[in-house]
């Protein structure tokens, strides 16, 4: 597998005009993988994908692909010059083109194009549509022929911005699948933006999450969702809720549901005030734990139903039970805790709140539980 770096954005600074929408963002993509820029609605994601592009120029820092600068402050490489491909949200076909039409536009003028055509036809399964207009064709399939455009003149990078947000429930998880299957089985290399969690970690091998023009992490799905580095990444990324607990060792946190022992060690002083997040996940149904809380409402997921529960003291968790126990609001059901990945941030105005991330040394005790 190809590993070298592709893109590198260092200490990026970004925006219109000179106003700054993104600053001092650094991450790097390898080849052949898929990044994802997620974030709340108008954190800078776009932003930062038009800068890749080209579009926008950069302020501060630069932008490197391939080893080459392709934009710093002052230097913006033209978008046509840099072999970045994009699909839009709106798919921007061109509506007087048919489908085999729209996918050769970029390579029309190389020896044998019928031929790639057909084939990204093929690999984007609308190779009987090939004599469609845009306009006879559902969302799903102009996005597809979309991707197949972009695709054709082989870009080193492909940039998509919220390809699936005008495509509805089912067809969105799809495609979004498809769309990683694709762009796997070629080695191109992406970044995708979308505000959608699920549709990020359907697609992508590393995702960084944007708040107000800064990243607070670049990581992969599964660290993003167990190991957050923050507490907006916490809660931005899957579902929880945090609880408030004393840290009464490296491991351990005494809150109102026990002590929570986990596999990460955190070097505050020992009595610190700590929020740990609880996801539903790390809230197990047991029938016969002492540990009760009540039932305040209830999403049936079909295999499981999503529980939302209230501790005698007030706070609320939430949980996800096999859904053949079905329980009704206003019943006490028996949980325990089973949080291996324990999340621990300092609480607001505690000692340990005056630390930084990097003095904190969390560290990963493996096996121990
Ligand atoms: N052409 C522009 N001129 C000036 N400001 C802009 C322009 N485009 C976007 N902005 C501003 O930049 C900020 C970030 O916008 P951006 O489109 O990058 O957000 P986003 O994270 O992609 O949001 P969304 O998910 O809603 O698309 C916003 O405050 C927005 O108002």
């Amino acid at each position: 597998m190809n590993r070298e770096m592709l893109l590198n954005l260092r200490n990026l600074t970004c925006g219109y005009h000179d106003q700054q929408v993104v600053r001092g963002l650094n991450l790097h993509l390898n080849a052949g993988d898929i990044g994802c820029l997620l974030g709340p609605s108008g954190c800078g994601k776009t932003t930062t994908l038009r800068a890749i592009a080209g579009f926008e120029p950069v302020l501060e820092g630069e932008i490197e692909l391939a080893g080459d600068v392709i934009s710093r402050a002052g230097f913006t490489l033209a978008p046509e010059k840099r072999h970045i491909g994009m699909v839009f949200q709106d798919y921007a076909l061109f509506p007087h083109l048919t489908v085999a039409e729209n996918v050769a536009f970029g390579i029309r003028k190389e020896p044998g194009f019928e031929g790639k055509v057909g084939e990204l036809l093929e690999l984007v399964k609308l190779g009987h549509l090939a004599k469609r207009y845009p306009h006879e064709l559902s969302g799903g399939q102009q996005q597809r022929v979309s991707l197949a455009r972009a695709l054709a003149p082989e870009p080193r990078l492909l940039l998509l911005d919220e390809p699936f947000s005008n495509l509805d429930g089912e067809l969105r998880r799809r495609l979004s699948q498809e769309v990683r299957e694709i762009l796997k089985a070629r080695g191109t290399s992406a970044i995708l933006v979308t505000h959608d969690q699920e549709e990020a970690f359907a697609v992508s091998d590393h995702v960084g999450v944007f708040r107000d023009g800064l990243l607070e992490q670049w990581d992969t799905p599964y660290n993003l969702y167990h190991e957050p580095l923050t507490p907006f990444v916490a809660s931005f990324v899957g579902q929880g809720y945090f609880i408030r607990g004393q840290l009464v060792s490296a491991d351990s946190v005494n809150t109102e549901l026990g002590t929570i022992r986990g596999n990460r060690a955190y070097t505050w002083p020992q009595g610190s005030a700590v929020d740990v997040l609880l996801r539903p996940d790390d809230i197990v149904h047991a029938p016969e734990s002492e540990l009760r809380a009540k039932v305040i409402g209830k999403t049936f997921l079909g295999a499981a139903t999503l529980y939302r529960l209230q501790l005698a003291t007030g706070s609320q968790l939430e949980s996800i039970f096999p859904s053949h126990a079905d329980h009704q609001p206003g019943q006490e059901v028996g949980i325990r805790i089973a949080a291996d990945h324990l999340v621990v941030f300092p609480a607001q105005g505690s000692v340990a709140a005056h630390f930084t991330p990097q003095d904190s040394g969390v560290r990963r005790i493996s096996g121990a539980l």
